[in-house]
């Protein structure tokens, strides 16, 4: 069943429509990845479910109407997201980092209590580096960490909050494959454990490899939806991403995710990643 439901959300940008008539669901513990070729609307959808710009449309998690609630009302609820440029606190320990999501004011959570508002337990943030694979890291400081292992605290840090829908934009930017697949082996294990996803990101390899359902966008519209087994070969898509000028046969080789066609500068045609 449905526990994060958003019905024909809609962004205009003066004279740009960034999303038109957008509907989407995600399910507990699902891990849902949302792509499209650069400038299709991926983040601006995020920003909108995240209440940072104005949208038409409604936005439920689990049955709540989170339409018109502020940014810090909705994360209250349970919608937490990463951002494309999350930055650590440098001056942090990673647990410190992660402290700073799990843990509230003491008078906040009165005041969440006494609404009936949740409250993250202590070992939220022990569970939040467990689940990401961060425990002999927890001391470290950001300085120390490797590209792939500062996206996991990022991830962590949002995971910590006990949210129950964490809406990833382009975590994976910036790594390398090896780097990329221990951040997919982790995120899938965050979705087995109950936290639904939303994942974007233009590397197509991750993408196909852990999700359970994708939506394609193109011009702020969605052109597919289903098992990516089915997106990738869905025609629609095949000519979004490489171009409405290029016809490509079936069983052509493809380009890697995330890679610009030479015709179009556009990433590749999602691909399946190769299974060992
Ligand atoms: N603040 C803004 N003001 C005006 N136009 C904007 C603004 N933000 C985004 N847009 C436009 O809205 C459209 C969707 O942009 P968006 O960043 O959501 O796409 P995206 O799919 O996330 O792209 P990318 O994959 O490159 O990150 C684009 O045409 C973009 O130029």
């Amino acid at each position: 069943m449905s526990m994060f439901k958003v019905r024909s959300l809609g962004v205009s940008y003066g004279g740009v429509h960034a999303l038109s008539d957008v509907t989407l669901d995600v399910a507990e513990g699902q891990l849902v990845g949302l792509i499209g070729p650069n400038g299709a609307g991926k983040t601006t959808f995020v920003d909108a479910v995240s209440g940072l710009v104005g949208a038409r449309g409604r936005v439920e998690l689990d049955g709540e109407d989170l339409t018109g609630m502020p940014p810090h009302a909705r994360a209250r609820r349970g919608l937490a997201r990463t951002f494309q440029s999350s930055e650590l606190f440098e001056d942090l320990t990673v647990t410190e980092n992660l402290r700073v999501t799990a843990e509230q004011p003491t008078w906040v959570r009165a005041f969440g209590e006494t609404f009936g508002r949740r409250t993250p337990p202590p070992s939220a943030v022990a569970d939040a580096l467990t689940t990401l694979g961060l425990q002999d890291l927890a001391d470290a400081s950001p300085a120390e960490l490797s590209q792939g292992q500062r996206k996991l605290v990022g991830v962590a840090r949002a995971l910590a909050a006990r949210p129950r829908i964490i809406c990833l934009d382009e975590p994976a930017a910036g790594l390398d494959t090896a780097e990329s697949a221990e951040l997919g082996r982790r995120l899938r294990a965050v979705a087995d454990a109950g936290t639904a996803l939303l994942l974007i990101d233009h590397d197509m390899g991750l993408v196909m490899g852990i999700c359970d359902h994708l939506v394609v966008l193109e011009f702020g519209k969605v052109i597919a939806a289903g098992p990516p087994s089915r997106v990738r070969d869905d025609p629609a898509v095949i000519t979004a991403y490489l171009g409405a000028s290029v016809v490509q046969p079936a069983d052509a080789p493809v380009p890697d995710g995330g890679t610009p066609s030479p015709a179009t500068g556009r990433p590749g045609v999602p691909s399946a990643p190769e299974t060992s």
